[in-house]
């Protein structure tokens, strides 16, 4: 269905406005068009939708909490204790009326803390749009800034610093529009529904606290802390990348418009490149991977993948040589090392998935076809492309934290990859593959991607997902290093076997790549 629709809204004459959803309650209307309103520089509307957004929403959570009143046995809060056989219902009516009621009561605060998750969380949704509040009143505190009206922005920025009273950025901003204010500014407060919000939200709190304590009763903060702003990309490659020989920086973030992007190229030499593509049809020809089957992707294309482990069996079977297996275990090793030293992002990447993938065009299906080789997505959430929000839970890998895409081969028509604003249409870049060539990018929102229909030939690449869970650590690529080890040690390294079934290797080229921006 996601595909039909990101189809429909490729088609000529169809305009995001042309989709409603009927059933998302009315702040998720206001709130889009307040967005979109913005993303055009339209500052007068999209100020007037920010606004209904907030009002609609804070209306929506009053209706949810005035819903926690009703009695009790008619909630669905998930945490009411089991009425039968423990005897405590009976307990509460019998022994003790105020036990009932602050029973009762723990449960109706309970349920409201819960009310602000709720009006955040999309219809369909399992996970809410995160600090969906403070977040519109960062953007009603930018956009009044940007029309000049100082008092309205000090206004939510103040508003903003309740949910978080040490956020930095937002409190030099407020100092600044004082001083900008002059007398008027010191006279300026937080809103009052956003403090009204703020104080009951606290009050519930800590009456939930207290209940805790001298209760026994619990409560899980609904509402989680913050998540740490992803580190932006270093404007110039380290220090250490540049030490990796041959490793060329082809394109950064800045140069592909957008954050936490690169191109590089030199990871892979050409005979490498080829290793790795025999290695591909070798696979293929015993029908492993997807089993020749169509690409799961578009039913115009092939889709063969290998995982490490399946490799190292084949070599061990004899179907293939042990080169190959040895070089899928190298390269990932050297682009997590270099995805690492390149984006530092403060902690360690683990390998979670390493997959050789070849999408082979399909003869004689190729006329007028609208479809792409892989439709836009992100690699650890789902993204939805209307809100522009992409919602990290399942079914998406969300343990993944920056993907690769290590290519092997130019020689077919179309298979670039690009990169969209997360309205999946807007097309920010474009990398067309060839061998040796490494694309690494955070997996999140910041960088939805696709790959444009394969139209002739077949296109071979490395794909590799990093994660900071060693948890998520891929558990067959230790299994594929012990098998090989053993498979190495028995034939000898370098024997004469290896080479017997693999062709003599034409004078290695210079790893050194090129700037090759002019192509992309
Ligand atoms: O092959 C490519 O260039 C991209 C593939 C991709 O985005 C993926 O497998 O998630
Ligand atoms: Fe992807």
């Amino acid at each position: 269905m996601r595909e039909d629709m990101a189809k429909y809204r490729r088609m000529a004459g169809v305009r995001p406005t042309s989709f409603r959803d009927l059933e998302s309650p009315p702040h998720w209307a206001a709130y889009d068009a307040a967005l979109e309103l913005l993303r055009r520089g339209e500052l007068g509307s999209g100020l007037e939708r920010l606004e209904e957004a907030l009002r609609e929403s804070l209306d929506q959570a009053e209706s949810c909490r005035a819903d926690c009143q009703r009695p009790q046995d008619e909630l669905d809060t998930g945490d009411v204790p089991e009425a039968a056989g423990d005897g405590r219902e009976e307990e509460a009516t019998q022994g003790g009326l105020y036990e009932a009621i602050a029973e009762h009561w723990v449960q109706v605060l309970r349920c409201r803390q819960r009310c602000s998750v709720d009006t955040a969380t999309r219809p369909g949704r399992t996970s809410p749009v995160p600090d969906f509040v403070p977040d519109l009143l960062r953007r009603l505190q930018e956009a009044h800034a940007q029309v000049g009206n100082l008092s309205r922005a000090v206004e939510n920025a103040l508003s903003f610093l309740l949910f978080y009273p040490e956020d930095e950025a937002v409190l030099k901003t407020v100092d600044l529009y004082r001083e900008q204010l002059g007398g008027d500014g010191a006279d300026a407060r937080p809103r009052e529904d956003i403090r009204r919000l703020v104080q009951r939200s606290l009050w519930e709190k800590q009456l939930l606290f207290y209940a805790m304590e001298h209760l026994g009763t619990t409560f899980q903060d609904p509402v989680s802390a913050r998540s740490p702003p992803v580190p932006l990309a270093p404007s110039t490659p380290t220090a250490d990348v540049l030490r990796l020989e041959g490793v060329t920086l082809v394109q950064d973030a800045g140069q592909l418009n957008g954050s936490e992007r690169v191109v590089l190229d030199g990871l892979l030499a050409p005979a490498e490149c080829r290793v790795l593509l025999q290695l591909a049809q070798d696979a293929a020809g015993v029908g492993d991977g997807y089993r020749g089957r169509r690409s799961p992707h578009t039913p115009h294309e092939r889709f063969e993948g290998l995982t490490v482990l399946r490799a190292a069996q084949l070599a061990e079977a004899g179907t293939t040589g042990r080169r190959g297996p040895r070089l899928l275990l190298t390269a990932s090793e050297r682009v997590r090392a270099l995805t690492e030293a390149y984006f530092s992002p403060g902690f360690p990447l683990h390998l979670s998935f390493t997959h050789l993938v070849c999408r082979s065009a399909i003869k004689g299906e190729q006329e007028q076809r609208m479809d792409l080789s892989h439709p836009v997505h992100a690699d650890n959430c789902v993204l939805d492309p209307e809100s522009g929000e992409c919602w990290r839970e399942p079914p998406a890998y969300t343990y993944r934290d920056y993907s690769g895409l290590l290519y092997l081969n130019e020689d077919f028509q179309g298979g670039d990859l690009f990169f969209t604003e997360p309205d999946a249409l807007t097309v920010t870049a474009q990398v067309r593959p060839r061998c040796g060539r490494l694309v690494a990018f955070s997996s999140g929102v910041e960088n939805p991607h696709g790959v444009w229909a394969v139209t002739r030939g077949r296109r071979c690449a490395l794909a590799l997902w990093h994660t900071r869970a060693p948890e998520y650590t891929e558990q067959e690529r230790a299994e594929a290093e012990e098998l090989l080890s053993r498979l190495e040690q028995r034939q000898g390294e370098g024997s004469a076997e290896e080479g017997a079934d693999s062709p003599p290797e034409p004078p290695e080229a210079p790893r050194r790549g090129r700037r090759v921006r002019e192509e992309l």
